[in-house]
């Protein structure tokens, strides 16, 4: 008798053995369907054994087996075993996890094709359209020769395009090649000459055998995605495959189309939130079968199964978007300096902000630091403004130099850009007589007052309301709206400068289809003179006209509870400021605050950020905060706290543990939400091993706790916020 060691898509930390008739062949990394617990799962192989310790007339037999050959490498598994290790999560959650949807519901891998686009004779003839978009997808035709439609969708293209022209005979769906990319020859399309800084990346990335990160340290704006571009050309040439990891897609199609136009005729596969399971079940084979040459990808693309994997790109690798916030929490970036050492390639992370913890890793020549220090297209700096907002007049938040500003700058025909981050009109309204505030009854957070909607909206749990006519407490109708929102900025700023088109991008702004890019255009193509905004528009946007950007409240970041909180205000402020002056002149930050002399700000405006964040770094040693320590979190919640309370109580040993420093049960920055109580344990410690060890036994012992089925619980390694 043959047994199989699988993995089940359950929350159990552990795997389960099934009988297998020895005639039957099966592989490891193939899939099968058992019966667990009266259900039928699909479930992984991960072993296969001779023996097993499950007693005789305990054990099943497999249901049947869905794959004959295996979908996954042992390597690829041993990757998702790490995983699992690492981020303390069940085994077979995390392949599960790690596999897209038609796979985990058992479907077969080649289930699915997606159609691909060419253009035809008539259509290479330049044929006269007057739908500017149907011109624009017939010319970007003409460069790439074969399109697939999840990268036309990507690029803002939609079947509105493809439909007519494909019943006018201008274009045809073409065949898809899923021979290996690496029989094609590489085309290379016009690039500019690297500069010093850049040639001296290259150099050192091309030189590497074997695995090594490099941090990308540039300026924004100083043509680090033109060195990740160079960097590919030897990786491609030599017919590996690469990963390049973004933090949206959706937001900037210029992406896509650069490494589009950069190599006209190579595989280009895409992977992120907005594909339909066919679309992902596609690209995640293509990219097995080492059919894609290049995928560009959102964070769980570091889960795709590459044949023959040669780089992963991490663009803006400080971004939060790599950290998966629910069910298996890993950090994207992280896992990629794990795959790339076991692979033996090299990991390019690139950023004008690095992360605390990659710096640290760089300094200690763990990670090879790479500089870039110039803009590539403008010899000048922005200047940062500090506006000194402490006893000042001021109209629904701008201080009167403020306004000045984006008068002369308007005047100069130069585009403004206004950015905050919390969208609305004000994030509370109060009554002016007795003090009420409108509150959400479901979490300890206001409802943000949405003047359009005319609603009360719960940022936290969704929850809306009408707007009370009356105080709910004392009866008054003198009801105030207090403190700013984006709404409330787009309004006042139509009211002072009531003939500059203006165009606002938020998550409301946003929501219908399309508007995105309609509003991304407008402003592209010089329609908008003033742009609001929240933290959508400072991610890697390239807006060429503008030349001042606000950021109208600094001081949130600075005191709160979060110890990455000035961290994160410090990459963001650098973020947003570097849309200012990409092309040619220098740009005019200002920054509105209550603290003027704190000395991070200062730091950071006179010296930048690489200053500050070392200076950060100094200050996290003394505290023993990550990186110079390592920290875990578990959560729980429940609608009962004194359950929540007591299972915690229950995690924390009656005796010290050697290594590990523990705090809590306390309650979580934002102690209800959707009413349901929440409350963390912090378990900190100088070493990972201890750390890790330390964790292994305590989960052995939630497992088995009574507690644990009747609320929700959740750890979290190196967590990025502590809500
Ligand atoms: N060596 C070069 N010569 C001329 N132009 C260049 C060069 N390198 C980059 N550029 C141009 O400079 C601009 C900025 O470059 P790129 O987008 O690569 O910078 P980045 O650092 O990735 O920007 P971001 O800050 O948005 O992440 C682009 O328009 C790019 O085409
Ligand atoms: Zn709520």
């Amino acid at each position: 008798m043959l047994f199989v060691e699988v993995a089940l898509k359950v929350p159990l930390h552990r795997t389960f053995d099934y009988k297998i008739d020895p005639n039957i062949t099966v592989h490891k990394g193939c899939r099968v369907w058992v019966t667990f617990a009266n259900r039928k799962l699909v479930a992984m192989v991960v072993d296969i054994k001779a023996k097993t310790d499950v007693p005789e007339n305990k054990i099943k037999a497999i249901t049947s087996v869905i794959d004959e050959r295996p979908i996954v490498s042992d390597a690829y598994l041993t990757f998702l075993k790490f995983t699992a290790r690492y981020y303390c999560h069940s085994l077979g959650e995390t392949i599960f996890t790690a596999l897209p949807a038609s796979l985990r519901q058992g479907e077969h891998p080649d289930k699915t094709q997606v159609p691909n686009y060419t253009l035809t004779e008539e259509g290479k003839a330049s044929p006269k359209l007057r739908a500017k978009k149907q011109l624009a997808l017939i010319e970007h035709l003409k460069g790439s020769g074969v399109t697939s439609l999840t990268e036309l969708k990507a690029l803002g293209f939609t079947t509105q395009q493809i439909k007519p022209l494909k019943e006018k005979g201008f274009i045809a769906e073409a065949i898809n090649h899923c021979e290996a990319w690496s029989s094609h020859t590489l085309e290379i399309a016009n690039k500019p000459r690297l500069n010093e800084e850049q040639a001296a990346i290259c150099a050192a990335v091309n030189q590497q055998t074997g695995y090594r990160t490099f941090l990308i340290e540039g300026v924004t704006g100083s043509g680090k995605t033109e060195v990740y571009l160079q960097c590919l050309e030897k990786i491609l040439n030599a017919g590996k495959q690469a990963l390049i990891l973004v933090p949206e897609i959706g937001l900037t199609p210029q992406t896509v189309n650069r490494f589009r136009r950069r190599f006209p005729n190579t595989p280009i596969d895409l992977w992120h939130s907005n594909l339909t399971d066919n679309e992902r079940l596609h690209t995640w084979r293509r990219a097995e079968q080492g059919s894609s040459a290049l995928v560009i990808a959102t964070r769980s693309g570091i889960f795709l199964p590459f044949k023959s994997l040669g780089m992963v790109v991490v663009d803006e690798e400080h971004d939060g978007s790599f950290k998966q916030q629910d069910g298996l929490r890993y950090h994207a970036r992280d896992l990629a300096v794990y795959r790339c050492a076991t692979q033996q390639i090299p990991l390019l992370l690139g950023t004008a902000t690095p992360a605390l913890e990659t710096l640290h890793n760089a300094l200690n020549n763990k990670y090879q630091l790479v500089s870039l220090t110039k803009r590539a297209q403008t010899k000048v700096d922005n200047a940062y403004l500090l506006i000194d907002m402490k006893g000042q007049p001021h109209q629904n938040g701008f201080a009167p130099t403020t306004l000045q500003h984006i008068e002369r700058t308007l005047a100069r025909g130069k585009q403004v850009m206004v950015f905050l981050n919390r969208r609305g009109y004000a994030p509370t309204l109060m009554c002016h007589e007795c003090g009420w505030l409108s509150e959400c009854h479901r979490c300890s957070a206001s409802a943000t007052y949405h003047k359009s909607m005319s609603r009360l909206v719960c940022h936290h749990c969704g929850e809306q309301s009408y707007v009370p006519p009356q105080c709910v407490d004392c009866g008054s109708t003198n009801i105030l709206p207090v403190g700013l929102g984006t709404e409330q900025v787009e309004q006042f700023l139509e009211l002072q400068f009531p003939d500059t088109p203006l165009s606002r991008i938020d998550r409301d702004s946003t929501r219908r289809k399309g508007a995105l890019e309609e509003a991304l255009n407008e402003i592209n193509e010089g329609g908008a003179r003033i742009l609001v905004g929240t933290q959508m528009l400072a991610k890697g946007h390239h807006f060429a006209d503008v030349s001042l950007v606000i950021i109208l409240d600094v001081d949130s970041g600075l005191y709160s509870s979060d110890f990455r909180a000035t961290e994160h205000m410090a990459q963001l402020i650098t973020q947003v400021a570097g849309r200012a002056g990409r092309s040619g002149e220098p740009g005019t930050v200002l920054l509105q605050t209550h603290y003027c002399e704190h000395p991070l700000l200062q730091d950071l405006v006179n010296n930048g950020y690489g200053d500050f964040a070392r200076y950060a770094l100094k200050e996290r040693e003394e505290v023993a905060l990550p990186p110079f320590s390592f920290l875990a979190l578990i959560r729980a919640e429940a609608n009962n706290a004194k359950l929540v309370i007591d299972f915690l109580s229950d995690l924390v040993p009656a005796s010290p543990f050697s290594g590990i420093q523990l705090l809590g049960p306390i309650p979580a920055p934002m102690e209800r939400v959707a009413g349901k109580y929440r409350y963390q344990l912090h378990i900190q410690a100088q070493d990972r091993a201890i750390l890790h060890s330390y964790l292994t036994q305590l989960l052995a012992y939630v497992d088995k706790h009574p507690l644990a089925n009747r609320l929700r619980w959740s750890i979290d390694i190196d967590p990025m916020d502590t809500y």
